[in-house]
């Protein structure tokens, strides 16, 4: 029986029902089963609103879901909530020996207590913390599991494995298409490990101008080459130690530069542009590519010895048309991201759009549909999206059964008739004229259109 089951929450209530400190505890999921009204009180919520929903959602700056994450305790770490940073103890909770959620205790809510602290620790501890705060913002890397949105057997194993291999300090390769969501399982990578307060620093191999790649991953001294900033610069290895280097894209990355990356690996140590010295750095090394490598070992382009450095562990994320189940899901979840972001009230997709997306083959992975869905949510006049607020490159694809032809033919209808009322300043005679038809007919498909 699971710790999480109704009729431990009265278990729960018991114990923790009264206590001043605050009480919360997820599921493995990342999901509240039980928050203390101590806490629902002290953080503004609806206990029962509260209870059922991601952790995320409810309770600012929480741990807890990366706790069911990791497995890993955290205790004593500062957490910042409304305005004061208060003391957080996250337990993770094995059933067992299986991870079943997590328990968690805010500690000193009561500010009265924190006044017994040494103010001076206090106002320590929140400097420090702000320090980190900010670190983090510019190093950071701030999506997990729980962030990569998908409900498809093939994106489950991807995240087991990727859970598995996060500990650590094997250099993982993640393979697959564009836009597959490579960057958030980089992400996720570091933030399971035991480098997570650690940087997090990514490298875009193929933005970096070839000549300019070494000063980039190994900094330069101050006159190394003209142009070189005064007090020379800290490359992207440097900013990595301690955690982790993110080489996004590194089938592009130059030859030449590739047997200096072989050897910060293998030896662990980087020699800056114009430095005599060589500097020890300690990084992990997660790589991603669209390419396939081994055609680029075999045309020359790249370093047989690196690729076998940078591929311990190879995890190939399956582009979005192997799995069609996860469209909805994700078309769902990003309208209501977009929607909040535009203000504008959409509330979802007609099912004809859903099956529309269902079709369409997604070159772009998720990046396409993210743009698709808000292109849609620009034109959409309802509340609904409809197949007519699709672009056409969308629809055009699907146009295999008649009635996918029949709403394409209207959307195209529509379009022409919207652009000749502008041309004509919205005379509707005019614009009959202008299309070659009827009056009567232009106004009726105008009604229609609801134009
Ligand atoms: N499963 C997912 N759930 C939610 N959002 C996702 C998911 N997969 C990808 N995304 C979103 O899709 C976009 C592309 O993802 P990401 O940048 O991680 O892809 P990528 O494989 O690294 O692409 P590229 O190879 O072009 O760099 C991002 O905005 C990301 O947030």
């Amino acid at each position: 029986m699971s710790l999480f089951e109704k009729r431990n929450k009265y278990m729960f209530e018991t114990l923790f029902g009264s206590t001043e400190h605050c009480i919360v505890v997820v599921d493995k999921e990342g999901v509240i089963t039980y928050i203390n009204s101590g806490y629902a009180d002290f953080i503004g919520v609806d206990r029962k609103k509260a209870e059922g929903r991601h952790v995320t959602e409810v309770i600012e700056n929480t741990r807890m879901h990366i706790v069911v994450e990791t497995g890993r305790e955290e205790v004593a770490d500062l957490q910042y909530i409304r305005g004061d940073y208060m003391i957080a103890n996250r337990i993770p909770v094995f059933e067992d020996g299986e991870l079943t959620g997590a328990f968690g205790m805010v500690l000193f809510r009561d500010t009265d207590e924190w006044k017994v602290m040494n103010t001076n620790v206090k106002e320590l501890l929140m400097e420090l913390e702000s320090y980190r705060e900010n670190f983090k913002k510019n190093t950071g890397a701030s999506y997990s599991l729980h962030n990569i949105v998908s409900h498809s057997p093939k994106m489950m194993e991807v995240k087991d494995t990727v859970r598995k291999m996060a500990t650590g300090d094997a250099s993982v390769l993640l393979r697959g298409e564009s836009g597959t969501g490579k960057e958030l399982f980089a992400h996720s990578l570091h933030n399971l490990s035991e480098r997570n307060g650690e940087p997090f620093i990514k490298v875009n191999c193929a933005a970096i101008p070839e000549q300019l790649f070494e000063a980039e991953l190994f900094g330069y001294e101050e006159g190394a080459f003209t142009g070189a900033k005064k007090g020379g610069k800290a490359g992207k290895f440097q900013l990595a130690d301690g955690g982790t280097l993110f080489l996004d894209e590194v089938g592009d990355m130059p030859l030449h530069a590739q047997v200096k990356i072989l050897r910060a690996l293998q030896e662990g140590e980087v020699e800056p542009l114009g430095s005599e010295t060589s500097e020890l750095v300690n990084v992990r090394v997660v790589a991603a590519t669209n390419q396939a490598l081994e055609e680029l070992i075999s045309r020359q382009e790249f370093r047989e010895d690196l690729y076998y450095r940078i591929n311990v562990v190879s995890v190939d994320i399956p582009p979005l048309r192997e799995r069609p189940e996860d469209i909805r899901l994700l078309a769902k979840y990003i309208l209501s991201k977009t929607g909040d972001s535009m203000r504008k009230k959409v509330e979802g997709f007609s099912e004809a759009t859903i099956q529309v997306l269902e079709g369409y083959p997604w070159p772009g992975n998720i990046r396409e549909l993210e743009n698709t869905i808000e292109s849609a949510v620009h034109m959409a006049d309802g509340s609904y999206i409809e197949v007519s607020d699709l672009p056409g490159s969308i629809t055009a694809a699907s146009v295999t059964e008649e009635e996918s032809l029949k709403t394409i033919l209207e959307r195209v209808e529509k379009e022409t008739i919207e652009q000749a009322l502008t041309r004509t300043s919205g005379d509707k005679n005019a614009a009959a004229a202008h299309l070659g038809i009827g009056k009567t007919s232009l106004y009726d498909k105008a009604k229609k259109y609801g134009i």
